[in-house]
């Protein structure tokens, strides 16, 4: 069971502001297929007879993102004799997967006693058993992003250049409205003029209210914006940053300082910091995942791409070096192409 977001109480939810008539726009297409299959104490029972349809359409992308590694990974056990040959491959496999060196030597040790204690005979038979491995390893990755702890929710999104950020930050604004959330866009990309009026288009298309300053200061754009959302009881804030490496320290103390301002203008915000990573950066993405969260003690992550030359063992890296969650993946430019990571479906989609 996975959810994309975690609904407030009734009683909260009816004071919430009126959601733009934009709302709805999507929500035929996106909703039944992001919210839980069962209802919890304090969701909506939400199914309805389009999940299905949905849902494998989301896993089919997703599988077809992740064919590569899954072809590398399942062929080598074809008609495979269990001996070193088989290992040797398998080590291969999973560091061409980008899984790195510690989770694949942890995944590798872990199978061949596995295969000892449980006498293990048949490739097939190991197969299973590097999935259940590889689902117990991801498993702690998944966790829903939750909606209405906070009044505003404040998510500073973060990330190298055309990791994805601004796009996400779209996909993000459209799947909240359908969950009746209202939402502000703070333009903290102050660099790139065209970032900024892009993201002012973009808003006023879709009926999200952007704040933007021609100052350059990202800081004060997120500080207007969180002021804004209290004033206005906006149910979300997204402050968008501007793309940097995390070698350039000057910008990722700017990160800070936007940080430090945003909780200047709201207690404990902001609440969710967010690193989006493109999933074809491989190892490169384990640094990033480091160097941000040491500045910035991530709460969460959104991994992109994994419809191009992602190989999609690079959570298995992060899982097991520095578990951050990982809320999103996304696997295209529409909408619908950003889900809640689910790690079941995930290794379903690895190793099929
Ligand atoms: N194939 C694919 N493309 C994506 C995905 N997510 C984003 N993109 C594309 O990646 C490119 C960069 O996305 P942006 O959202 O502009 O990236 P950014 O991180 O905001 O970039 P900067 O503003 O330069 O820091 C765009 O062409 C997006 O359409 C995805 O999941 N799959």
């Amino acid at each position: 069971m996975f959810s994309f977001f975690k609904r407030k109480p009734k009683e909260e939810a009816a004071t919430a502001p009126a959601q733009p008539a934009a709302a709805a726009l999507t929500a035929a297409a996106v909703t039944p297929a992001l919210l839980p299959e069962t209802a919890s104490a304090d969701n909506q029972p939400v199914l309805s007879d389009t999940v299905p349809e949905q849902k494998r359409s989301w896993i089919s992308r997703l599988k077809s993102g992740l064919a590569k590694t899954s072809s590398s990974l399942t062929t080598l056990f074809v008609g495979a004799r269990i001996d070193d040959d088989l290992y040797d491959e398998l080590e291969a496999a999973l560091l061409t997967a980008d899984a790195g060196v510690e989770a694949t030597l942890f995944l590798l040790n872990t199978l061949k006693k596995k295969v000892k204690d449980e006498k293990l005979t048949e490739a097939e038979q190991v197969k299973t058993a590097l999935k259940a491995l590889l689902l117990e390893l991801l498993t702690p990755l998944q966790k829903p992003l939750e909606l209405g702890r906070y009044q505003p929710l404040v998510m500073m999104i973060t990330g190298v250049n055309g990791a994805g950020k601004t796009t996400t930050i779209g996909k993000l604004a459209k799947h909240l409205q359908v969950h009746q959330q209202s939402v502000i866009l703070a333009a903290g990309d102050t660099f790139r003029a065209a970032a900024r009026e892009q993201l002012a288009i973009w808003g006023e298309r879709n009926d999200v209210t952007v704040i933007a300053q021609e100052s350059g200061d990202p800081a004060a754009v997120a500080f207007d914006a969180v002021a804004s959302a209290r004033a206005r009881g906006t149910d979300v804030v997204m402050v968008d940053t501007a793309g940097r490496l995390p070698t350039q320290l000057h910008l990722m103390e700017e990160l800070r300082k936007i940080k430090r301002v945003i909780a200047k203008g709201m207690d404990g915000a902001p609440q969710e910091v967010l690193l989006v990573i493109d999933g074809n950066t491989g190892q490169n993405a384990l640094a990033q995942v480091r160097a941000f969260d040491d500045a910035l003690q991530l709460t969460g992550l959104i991994i992109t791409k994994l419809d191009g030359t992602a190989k999609g063992g690079v959570l298995a890296a992060i899982a097991k070096t520095r578990p951050v969650p990982v809320y999103f993946i996304g696997v295209g430019e529409q909408i619908e192409d950003l889900q809640p990571f689910n790690a079941q479906e995930f290794v379903d989609a690895l190793l099929q």
